[in-house]
């Protein structure tokens, strides 16, 4: 195989930077489990059937007020650890939100349709397969690649970052990073970004993953992690190979200037087949180009090779599904998503008609004699 050793998990990261001038003190422990921790922003859509038991009072609220209200009421049903975790993570969010002072305000208060390329807002609004694979690729089966930023948002974005992370420097604010893997970056969720990241999903992504990975959650998206990878000199040099803790990942280069630094992909995999050979139409590099994105199933094993020089950053948005993520508790079979069970399934029915083949030519050479 072209890829070193075992596959990883890359997940939230565990643990929470210790004291931030008397806050959340150590031990925030963050969950890869939908509704909490770093990815936790469950978002309940609306109008939904949660809704109906909704008080009288809440019928005519604004959208968010309503989700911030079943929020509240469905933590209270989580067990005690998570509770704990969802709110000191609140804690955090808030510190932030309080002391950073934005420095691109159009980025959180835009539709995100401002920063799209024409084209990919036509394809998204039409949702048929047909209008989705006008503007796509599809080098390997299922990784999808298109162009989707403007220019002008990778710039805002690539400031609004510096800005921040000038701002973590200044003030020594210990932030989390985006996840296990990951000693650089940022959680753009953790700074005020979240709602727009979310509008994302549900207009654009949740559309796109609908008609291309409904069967791993793509049609039941409903919370998101969003964040910046950095790679470089003095920053994360590669990414080692593994799956993401989302259904679907959003990868979306940002920048700036950069050599090396290829995604390779090597198939789709449940839990189980992980670390199973890939198979060669599994076997896909592809080049980072800036606005340009890679939509793909968080089980698709892949990878980032080194940075050799330059600067890069990507923008990643981890989509899952609580849904799809509750069902995959009580099944075994993952042959409609992963490349191994599907060469298992297919081997096991060849398999039994050649038996039955056998056992009918036998009945047949009895019946003749
Ligand atoms: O560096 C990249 O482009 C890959 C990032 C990635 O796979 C991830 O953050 O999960
Ligand atoms: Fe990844």
């Amino acid at each position: 195989m072209s890829y070193d050793g075992a596959v990883e998990k890359r997940e939230d990261p565990p643990q929470p930077p210790a004291g931030n001038g008397g806050g959340t003190g150590n031990g925030m422990v963050m969950a890869s489990a939908p509704g909490a921790g770093t990815g936790g922003t469950v978002v309940v859509r609306g109008p939904t059937l949660l809704e109906r038991h909704l008080p009288p009072s809440m019928l005519e609220v604004p959208r968010d007020a309503k989700i911030q209200f079943m929020k509240e009421i469905l933590a209270r049903y989580l067990p005690e650890g998570e509770r704990t975790r969802v709110q000191k993570h609140r804690e955090y969010r808030n510190r932030i939100l309080t002391a950073y002072q934005p420095l691109h305000e159009e980025l959180y208060n835009s539709h995100p349709s401002a920063f799209l390329v024409p084209s990919f807002i036509k394809a998204v609004s039409e949702k048929t397969e047909e209008s989705l694979r006008s503007i796509m690729s599809e080098p390997s089966p299922g990784v999808y690649i298109f162009s989707m930023l403007q220019p002008r948002f990778c710039e805002l974005l690539l400031s609004e970052v510096e800005n921040f992370e000038r701002w973590v420097r200044e003030v020594k604010f210990k932030i989390m990073r985006p996840n296990t893997m990951n000693k650089y970056g940022a959680v753009l969720d953790d700074f005020g970004l979240e709602k727009m990241l979310d509008k994302l999903m549900e207009e654009f992504i949740c559309p796109i993953s609908r008609v291309f990975f409904s069967e791993v959650g793509g049609s039941s998206l409903d919370s998101h992690h969003g964040f910046v990878v950095e790679y470089g000199k003095d920053k994360d040099i590669d990414l080692g190979f593994h799956v993401d803790d989302s259904e679907v990942t959003l990868n979306v280069c940002l920048g700036k200037q950069f050599s090396g630094g290829d995604l390779y992909f090597r198939g789709v995999r449940c839990d189980k087949h992980v670390n199973a050979e890939s198979q060669p139409e599994e076997v896909l590099d592809y080049a980072h180009i800036p606005g340009q994105a890679v939509l793909h199933k968080g089980r698709h094993r892949h990878g980032a090779r080194a940075t050799t020089s330059g600067h890069r950053i990507n923008l990643l948005l981890w989509c899952r599904s609580s849904v799809f993520r509750e069902m995959r508790k009580y099944q075994k079979d993952f042959s409609s998503w992963c490349g191994e069970c599907q060469r298992e399934k297919k081997d096991r029915q060849r398999q039994s008609v050649a038996t039955t083949k056998l056992a009918f030519l036998r009945r047949e050479g009895e019946s003749t004699a």
